[in-house]
């Protein structure tokens, strides 16, 4: 099984955004996260993605077919929930079934409850939307994302408001969503060190064009930083991963 994007382009007020971008075929259960300076491309890859799916779908293809909108689970970037209930009632809202009955209901909330406990933030089950922090917002954000069991998950930098702790939990959450569900993780990623542990392919994209694709321990390296940010930097081993050190 693989997923495939394949020629994306786009354009805003005449300006290519994104240039007849293919990304190499990715496999199920694996993650790929998208690097590249501001402005490179790489939410507007992942935005056009729900898009493409209605207009070319032919672009989008899981085993050639072409993927569903119910088959994508996305997060945006800096994710706010402006609604006036509750977290649980926020996830049965998102989950794709009527809640007509009482008994679909109640099914509805244990549902909601356990992936809350299982991404280990229950305690934010009764709390209103609107009272979130900016980093709890972003935790439910990816709960919701989650709640129908996508295949293909897009997570536009879900760890940008987190503290470590959560970076780490949001993160292991994922990676054992995507191999227990032989499902597709793509995600937007600024820290190149989590780039590094949580994929399994990284893309970098630069001026809506792929710049390099590959294994992160491969790829990663002080030449592509370099090339790609501008940033001089030092890469350690450490164990089987290089770490990343910027020097000012
Ligand atoms: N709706 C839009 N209208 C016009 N230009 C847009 C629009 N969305 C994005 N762009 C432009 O497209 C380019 C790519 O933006 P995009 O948000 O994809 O970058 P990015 O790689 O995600 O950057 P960042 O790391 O800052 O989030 C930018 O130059 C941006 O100004």
């Amino acid at each position: 099984m693989s997923l495939n994007i394949k020629n994306l382009s786009v354009s805003f007020s005449g300006n290519l955004v994104l240039d007849d971008l293919t990304i190499p075929e990715i496999k199920t259960g694996e993650m790929v996260s998208l690097i590249g300076k501001n402005g490179a491309g790489k939410s507007t890859l992942l935005k056009q993605m729900t898009k493409l799916i209605r207009l070319k779908p032919q672009l989008i293809t899981i085993n050639g077919k072409s993927l569903a909108l119910d088959d994508i689970g996305y997060l945006p970037q800096d994710h706010r929930i402006s609604a006036s209930i509750t977290v649980v009632e926020l996830l049965i809202t998102t989950m794709h079934v009527g809640v007509n009955s009482l008994f679909t209901k109640a099914h509805s909330a244990q549902k909601a409850l356990t992936l809350l406990e299982d991404i280990g933030i229950i305690r934010l089950a009764n709390k209103v939307c609107t009272e979130l922090s900016g980093g709890e917002s972003q935790m439910v954000g990816l709960a919701q994302a989650i709640v129908n069991k996508p295949k293909v998950l897009i997570l536009d930098e879900p760890t940008s408001a987190l503290d470590m702790n959560n970076q780490l939990k949001l993160l292991e959450y994922v990676k054992t969503y995507t191999r227990e569900n032989n499902a597709y993780t793509l995600m937007v990623v600024h820290d190149l060190n989590l780039a590094i542990q949580y994929s399994d392919q990284v893309a970098a994209l630069h001026e809506g064009k792929l710049f390099a694709y590959g294994k992160p321990q491969e790829m990663i390296n002080q030449q592509l930083i370099l090339d790609l940010f501008n940033v001089n930097s030092q890469i350690i081993q450490l164990d089987d991963y290089p770490v990343v050190v910027v020097r000012p």
